[in-house]
């Protein structure tokens, strides 16, 4: 017999405590070892993000109600409480009676009967007894921590670097569900055509109020739609569209994104370029560059030609573009309701390592641009040593490029215009409820 939805989110969890593993390419594997119904694939996801996403909070829930240290507790023992918890507090559709039961359950095939009746202990004791405030934690950083559960380290970069209030705003929006959002392959279709042809389709859909091609799903399952699967549109967060808009590309142009696996914004440009011109897709490794493919000839794109390589080795490439695109690896911090175990998974000294690689990638790119042509920096982080550190010391380097002010025509009016300065935009999660993101827009002028 396969695994059940919870000793599933079980094995994940402990996979992702011990190893640092990416959760979505567990969830994946898990799904599909463990034979799930779509139902079932959908708790499982809940259970390992809830889980994952309260982390901090559970334990705070947790630690009354335990005689020793937490961390003293075997990890195993200690995640089943965390994830038996996280569907007590905060899944009304599954009865708190059910989850003890097979909490139980679990930890009597995994433990002796010690272990079994303490975990039927706590989970009783917590149906009982009040949940303590958050009010009694008097440090506001470390009440903001266990509230809303992100790290004091990077609650004390985020407090200087916005101040507490965005940063509190910042901590909530996180803990909500990420929108499901679509962009329209505008080479095949219009956007009121694809509303239709999703309606037909039994899936709820509007128009995103950001921007011109998003679509916002609402309900149903997309992906398995003709419309999906006949390349009209792409999976896209709201933020990231706003990135081809950015480097303005045009039809006939030639383009090069440098950082470009799985592809989104490589074939959002050349859906931009109405498929005309050209578009050179790099990607640092070779099995990420075969997904670039893969999307490309989904949506019939044929401008697109994707090649393995280190963007650092770019000073080498002889052959200049009109636009180029540095949509540069980054620590993700703006993407924590997507992806939570970021939070868990990165330190300060990543945010430094990151930051160093960012600027070799883009220092190496800028020799690709034309004169006269636009370079794009953008990452999915809100950091500013990542964003505003690195372009700024580029530009201390780098004379011959400056910053385009004219970006902000080129953006959505809704964008606050105070999360502009000259060429450089940030928009926080909170904003539009799209994920935490950086863009500058720079010109070659020499
Ligand atoms: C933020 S992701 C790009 C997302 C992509 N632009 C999109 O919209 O789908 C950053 C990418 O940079 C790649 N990368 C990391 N270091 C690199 C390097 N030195 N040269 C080229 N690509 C690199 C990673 O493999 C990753 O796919």
């Amino acid at each position: 017999m396969g695994k059940t939805v919870r000793e599933s989110a079980l094995d994940v969890l402990l996979k992702i405590e011990k190893n640092q593993a990416y959760s979505h390419l567990l969830l994946n594997d898990t799904r599909k070892k463990a034979g799930l119904d779509r139902r079932d694939s959908a708790l499982l996801t809940e259970i390992v993000y809830g889980t994952i996403q309260r982390k901090l909070t559970l334990d705070y829930y947790l630690k009354p109600l335990i005689k020793k240290d937490l961390a003293k507790l075997d990890t195993w023992v200690l995640v089943l409480l965390r994830l038996s918890i996280y569907q007590m507090v905060y899944l009304d559709r599954v009865p708190e009676r059910a989850v003890v039961h097979e909490a139980v359950t679990i930890a009597k095939s995994l433990g002796h009967k010690g272990i079994s009746g303490m975990v039927n202990g706590v989970l009783r004791s917590f149906q009982r007894t009040e949940r303590p405030s958050f009010d009694a934690i008097k440090d506001p950083v470390e009440r903001l921590s266990i509230q809303t559960s992100h790290p004091s380290w990077l609650l004390e970069r985020w407090i200087k670097q916005y101040g507490l209030e965005e940063t509190e705003a910042m901590c909530m929006e996180n803990l909500t569900p990420a929108p499901v959002s679509m962009r329209v392959n505008v080479v095949k279709t219009s956007r009121e055509a694809l509303l239709e042809k999703l309606v037909e389709e039994g899936i709820e859909a509007k128009p995103a109020e950001l921007t011109e091609d998003g679509i916002i799903i609402e309900k149903g399952a997309v992906f398995e739609t003709s419309a999906y699967l006949s390349g009209l549109m792409t999976a896209q967060d709201e933020s990231s569209m706003l990135v081809a808009r950015a480097l303005a590309p045009e039809k006939g142009m030639s383009v090069l994104d440098t950082c470009a696996a799985p592809g989104g914004k490589t074939t959002h440009l050349a859906e931009r370029m109405n498929n005309q011109g050209r578009v050179l897709a790099l990607d640092l490794h070779p099995q990420k560059v075969k997904l670039i493919k893969q999307q490309a000839s989904r949506l019939e794109l044929s401008i697109i030609e994707a090649q393995a390589l280190d963007a650092r080795k770019l000073v080498d490439h002889t052959e200049r573009y009109d636009r180029v695109l540095v949509d540069a690896p980054c620590t993700g911090f703006g993407v924590l309701k997507r992806k939570p175990d970021i939070k868990w998974a990165k330190s300060e000294k990543d945010v430094d390592q990151i930051a160093t690689i960012q600027k070799d990638i883009l220092q190496a790119a800028s020799t690709c641009v034309s004169v006269g042509g636009l370079l794009v920096y953008s990452t999915c982080t809100v950091d500013k040593d990542e964003n505003e550190g690195t372009v700024q010391a580029f530009l201390k380097e780098n004379p011959e490029f400056s910053l385009d002010a004219s970006l902000k025509d080129r953006l959505p009016k809704a964008l606050d215009s105070e999360r502009f300065t000259d060429g450089m935009v940030t928009v926080l999660p909170q904003d539009h409820h799209s994920d935490g993101f950086f863009i500058t827009a720079l010109k070659r002028n020499a």
